[in-house]
C-alpha cells in the first residue's frame, strides 16, 4: 500500500474546507502560499516508486567523530497524548544536543503539525470553536483533516533536511496511531529509496507519556495559555483540551517491540534498511519504562550514527535528573496552590483578579474523567 493510500485508508469523512480540497500533491509551501500569499517555488510531493539502492552511508574510517558523514539525517519520530510533555522534551533534546560534544555541530529543528494547523487554520491569529463535531478537528472522525497539516508538515521537514538546512528533524506531532506512523515509516523509505536525494535518513521514536495525575493536571492548565486558547475563558480551555484528550485517548495505540520489529522487518524486505531506535520517557523520567527499549543499527552504520544515538541515550537516560526535577517541584507547588492571576484577559475571576483554578481543574479534569479515558 502507498503512504498516500495507507493515509487515506481508514478515515470515511470527507472535508469541505478547501484547504483539503486541494490537490493531494501540492506542496505545504504551495498551500501556504495559497492561504497566507507568500512566494515560494519549492516543491516537494513525492511521486516515486522505491528504486532500490546501494546505502551512501560512509564508512567508519571516512566519518571524523565531531562531523556528520555527508549524507546521514536523523528523524525523531515524537509520539505521545496532547500535554505529555513532547514538546518540552523535545525542546530539552535539542538543548542536550547543544551541549553535547558529539552533537554540538548538529543543526536541529523541529516540524510542528499543531504549528501548522494553527498557521494554516487560525489566520486571525485564534482558533476558531467548532459548533458542530463535523467541524471539531480532534474528533475522531475528522482524522483526516488532522493528517493534512501532519502530511505538509512532513513535506516541509524532508524539503529542509534535503536542502540541507538541519541535520537533526523532530517531526512534533502525537503520532498517536500506528497507520500514522506506517505513513511516516513509509515515507522515510521512499525519500531513502530515491536516487535523486541527497541523504539518508535514520528513524528514532521518541515515545513520551504521561500517566500521573498531578502531571497531566498541570501540563492541562498550561496548555491553556498557549495560542489555541490564549483568548478564551480559563474553564471553556481546560473542558475543551479536556475533550480533546478523551478523543486522543479513544484511539491511542502506543508504540511497541511488535511495531518495531515490522517497520525494521519492512525496510529490510525492500532494500532500506537505514536501522530503528525507540527510546521512551514517561513521566518526565520520574518513572521507568517496563518495556525493552529498541536499537537496530543498519547493516553499515557509521561512527557517526552510533555518537548520535548515544547522545540521545545519554539524554533519556538522565533526563529527570538534569532536566525534570524543576518541573517535578512546580507540579506540587502548583498542587497545593489554589488560584492564579488571568492577567488583562476578560474571564471571571474572584474579587482579587484570581481565577479559581484549581477548582475548575479537580472538576473537570476529576478522577472521573481519568477513570473513564480508555
Ligand atoms: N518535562 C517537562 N518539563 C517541564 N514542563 C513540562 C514538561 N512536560 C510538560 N510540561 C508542561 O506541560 C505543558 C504541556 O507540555 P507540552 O510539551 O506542550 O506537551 P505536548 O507537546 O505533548 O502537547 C508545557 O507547557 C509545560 O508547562
Ligand atoms: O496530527 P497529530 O499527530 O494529532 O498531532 C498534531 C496535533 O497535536 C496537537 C495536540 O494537542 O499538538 P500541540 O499541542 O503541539 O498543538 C495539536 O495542536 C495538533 O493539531
Amino acid at each position: 500500500m502507498t503512504a498516500e493510500a495507507l493515509l487515506d485508508s481508514g478515515s470515511n469523512s470527507s472535508s469541505t474546507n478547501s484547504l483539503f480540497s486541494l490537490n493531494k500533491r501540492d506542496s505545504y509551501s504551495s498551500i501556504v502560499d495559497h492561504y497566507l500569499g507568500e512566494v515560494d517555488d519549492e516543491s516537494s510531493a513525492l511521486t516515486l516508486q522505491y528504486a532500490s539502492r546501494g546505502r551512501r552511508f560512509s564508512s567508519v574510517s571516512q566519518a571524523p567523530p565531531q562531523l556528520p558523514a555527508a549524507d546521514d539525517k536523523l528523524v525523531v519520530i515524537l509520539v505521545g497524548l496532547p500535554a505529555s510533555g513532547k514538546s518540552t522534551i523535545s525542546n530539552h533534546l535539542i538543548q542536550h544536543f547543544n551541549q553535547d560534544n558529539r552533537t554540538v555541530h548538529l543543526r536541529c529543528k523541529t516540524f510542528n503539525a499543531g504549528q501548522t494547523r494553527r498557521k494554516l487554520s487560525c489566520r486571525s491569529g485564534v482558533m476558531k470553536l467548532a459548533n458542530k463535531s463535523a467541524d471539531d478537528l480532534f474528533n475522531p472522525k475528522n482524522s483526516q483533516k488532522k493528517d493534512q497539516y501532519a502530511k505538509l508538515t512532513l513535506d516541509q521537514m524532508f524539503s529542509e533536511l534535503d536542502d540541507d538546512t538541519c541535520d537533526v528533524a523532530i517531526f512534533d506531532a502525537t503520532n498517536s496511531t500506528e497507520q500514522r506512523r506506517a505513513f511516516i515509516f513509509e515515507r522515510l523509505r521512499l525519500y531513502n529509496a530515491d536516487m535523486n536525494r541527497n541523504y539518508q535518513i535514520t528513524p528514532v521514536v521518541l515515545q513520551v507519556s504521561c500517566t500521573d495525575r498531578a502531571f497531566v493536571r498541570y501540563n492541562i492548565h498550561n496548555k491553556t495559555f498557549n495560542q489555541d486558547y490564549f483568548d478564551k475563558p480559563y474553564e471553556f480551555a481546560v473542558r475543551d483540551f479536556a475533550k480533546r484528550l478523551a478523543y486522543y485517548h479513544s484511539q491511542y495505540i502506543p508504540f511497541t517491540s511488535g511495531e518495531f520489529n515490522t517497520q525494521v522487518t519492512e525496510g529490510k524486505v525492500i532494500g532500506e534498511d537505514n536501522g530503528l531506535f525507540w527510546f521512551s520517557v514517561i513521566n518526565a523520567g520520574h518513572s521507568s519504562s517496563s518495556e525493552s527499549l529498541e536499537k537496530h543499527f543498519p547493516p553499515k552504520a557509521t561512527h557517526y550514527l552510533g555518537e548520535l544515538i548515544g547522545s540521545i541515550t545519554s539524554f533519556v537516560d538522565s533526563y529527570y535528573d538534569l532536566y525534570a526535577r524543576q518541573y517535578v517541584q512546580d507540579v506540587q507547588t502548583f498542587a497545593k496552590n489554589k488560584f492564579i492571576s488571568r492577567g488583562a484577559l476578560d474571564v471571571p475571576t474572584n474579587s482579587s483578579g484570581e481565577i479559581p483554578y484549581a477548582t475548575i481543574l479537580h472538576e473537570i479534569v476529576s478522577d472521573d474523567y481519568f477513570s473513564k479515558l480508555n
